[in-house]
């Protein structure tokens, strides 16, 4: 793997990542299979998430995944409750799914993925001056995962599938104002919890792990235009489409998880 030009394939992808990242070997590394017992924990609050001054800037191809910025100088889009004793502020959301036909999805149910997975990432500006600064302590970032399944369209993904084209190559940026992901959440806000890490490089172990159970429904239709998307950037050669951008589960090591209701 030449620089730390890391990415999904045979020779830079998830199995050889630990050569340039040595925590991708560590002992809280996501994401993880979460097993059909899962202990309850009637302690655990219900997650909040406040979106409703929503301030998304753009929409990006990092040459990863597809990547919706927002603005993270004010306490406007926060989460908090759950497992977090702070609130945690939205930095950016983006995805990550399969190929034609098959399951995209980081983390697993009993051993299921699902199509692709949706992951809010957020960090703890009361503790911490900077996204990057809190994104290599423990308690630094919370990551709201949710699972999408195929069946139905979704009503609001469009406004992001239909920006996909716009973001085809990686380095691409255009404007994205005014969306709030409160639209992408499932009607039902129960979740597992757990301390993980980030799941692509650099992998850092400061992620506080919030996934709900309920997963929302998309059509094969609007997955199909994720593919769209390209991992490689407009000037190269190669035209490498952007698929199976996803991390497998990884070893407990000791974990607890926890349910909420
Ligand atoms: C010091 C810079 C760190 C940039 C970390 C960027 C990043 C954010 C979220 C995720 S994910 N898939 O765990 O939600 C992966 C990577
Ligand atoms: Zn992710």
């Amino acid at each position: 793997m030449n620089g730390n030009h890391w990415g999904y394939s045979k020779e830079n992808g998830p199995d050889v990542w630990h050569k340039n990242y040595p925590v991708a070997l560590g002992s809280r590394q996501s994401p993880i299979d979460i097993p059909r017992q899962v202990s309850h924990d009637p302690s655990l609050g219900p997650i909040v998430l406040d979106y409703d001054h929503c301030t998304s800037i753009n929409i990006s191809n990092n040459g990863h995944s597809v990547v919706v910025n927002f603005d993270d100088t004010d306490d406007r889009s926060v989460i908090h409750g759950g497992p977090l004793e702070n609130p945690y502020r939205l930095k950016q959301f983006h995805f990550h799914w399969g190929g034609k036909g098959c399951d995209g999805s980081e983390h697993t149910v009993a051993g299921n993925s699902y199509a692709s997975e949706l992951h809010l990432v957020h960090w703890n500006a009361v503790k911490y001056q900077s996204f990057d600064q809190a994104a290599t302590a423990p308690d630094g970032l919370a990551v709201v995962g949710i699972f999408l399944e195929t069946g139905d369209d979704h009503r609001w993904l469009h406004t992001i599938t239909d920006a996909m084209y716009m973001v085809k190559y990686k380095g691409s940026v255009t404007d994205f104002k005014g969306f709030n992901p409160k639209c992408l959440l499932p009607s039902n806000l129960h979740f597992w919890t757990y301390l993980g890490s980030l799941t692509t490089p650099p992998l850092h172990e400061s992620v506080t792990w919030i996934l709900l159970k309920e997963p929302i429904v998309v059509s094969e239709k609007q997955l199909g235009k994720f593919r769209l998307v390209l991992f490689t950037g407009e000037e190269e050669d190669q035209r490498l489409r952007m698929e199976n951008n996803f991390r497998t589960p990884q070893p407990l090591k000791g974990r607890r998880i926890r349910s909420s209701n």
